[in-house]
């Protein structure tokens, strides 16, 4: 899709976290219009929250079950897309049982709406499918298909929550771009904060996407989530042209880890507990958003021209 060569990777991105920021020489040679299309359009009044981070392991999957979930508690319609396609576990999260994934859909085995399940509190589910190689392996078209296949929904959600997949590639940007919102989990880790740069600045050069939520995740002391917000702030104000939004922390905590050992959401099994409370703060939060960032969007144009994917893909 995109042709863009991108200076932050590897190496070099290390040294913009390092004390002294050496400028980056911009050598995008592929400057894609903000021509991007919504996954639900917007005549209907779904909100679309992509959950992405770049590097995998800092907790999308657990931010995205939790924050769907105690969004559903708050008494919100919330679906929740598992866009993890092929090592996808919101179901494992959830304890859910799936028998069709968007496999099938793509196949025209079922329709999206076939692909729902029923999780706790009212949230719906759409699996990502699992271990499964195709799907892993799937194309823009593809995903821009499974993206379309929500415009027929009977009835949509007010809120979408989609778990994308772990680093940078175009299926990440494209979930992420054809969204309303976009929330990045980080970590205290180097890597986490490259990563989540390199996405960042992917999706404002080559989407147009100008506006990030971002949270800090598996925080142990409180003090240190502002200073990674800051780190990330600062390299970003420096070298992009785009507005960060912090959403506090989410802490390091065991009954997280127990929850997705019982195979539930620490928001429900545990609501007490300091993830949770984290979460539901999360979850409060998304009403401050105030308006999408693109409130006329007309972003057709941005799948256009990819033909849906047909049967034996
Ligand atoms: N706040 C937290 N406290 C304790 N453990 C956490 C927390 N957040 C996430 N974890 C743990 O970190 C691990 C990775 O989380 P998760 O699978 O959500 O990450 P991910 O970014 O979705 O990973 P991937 O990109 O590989 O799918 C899990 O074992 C999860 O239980």
């Amino acid at each position: 899709m995109n042709k863009a060569v991108h200076m932050n990777q590897a190496a070099g991105l290390h040294n913009l976290f390092s004390a002294a920021p050496t400028p980056l020489e911009e050598v995008d040679v592929f400057h894609q219009a903000a021509s991007l299309r919504p996954i639900v359009p917007r005549t209907r009044i779904t909100r679309t929250i992509a959950v992405a981070g770049g590097k995998g392991g800092v907790g999308k999957t657990t931010v995205a079950v939790n924050l769907a979930m105690a969004m559903a508690m708050a008494g919100r319609d919330v679906m929740l897309l598992d866009a993890d396609m092929g090592v996808a576990n919101v179901d494992v999260q959830l304890g859910l049982n799936t028998m069709r994934h968007v496999g099938h859909l793509l196949e025209g085995q079922c329709t999206l709406q076939d692909l729902i399940i029923p999780a706790q509190h009212g949230l719906k589910v759409i699996p990502g499918g699992s271990g499964i190689r195709r799907l892993a392996k799937m194309g823009n078209g593809e995903h821009a298909a499974v993206i379309r296949a929500f415009d027929d929904l009977i009835q949509p959600p007010e809120f979408l929550v989609v778990d994308t997949a772990a680093g940078v590639a175009d299926n990440v940007a494209m979930f992420a771009a054809a969204s309303d919102d976009v929330l990045i989990v980080v970590c205290d880790e180097l890597a986490s904060l490259t990563d989540a740069y390199a996405l960042i600045k992917i999706l404002a050069h080559d989407f147009g996407v100008r506006r990030f939520h971002i949270v800090a995740n598996m925080v142990r002391q409180a003090g240190d989530a502002k200073k990674l917000y800051e780190k990330l702030a600062r390299v970003c104000g420096r070298f992009l042209d785009v507005a960060l939004d912090y959403m506090g922390m989410l802490p390091y905590d065991e009954w997280l880890r127990q929850a997705i050992r019982r195979q539930g959401a620490v928001v429900d099994l545990w609501p007490s507990s300091r993830a949770a409370m984290g979460f539901k703060q999360l979850a409060c939060a998304v009403d401050t958003w105030g308006k999408p960032a693109y409130p006329d969007l007309g972003r057709i144009a941005f799948f256009s021209g990819q033909s849906v994917p047909a049967a034996g893909w």
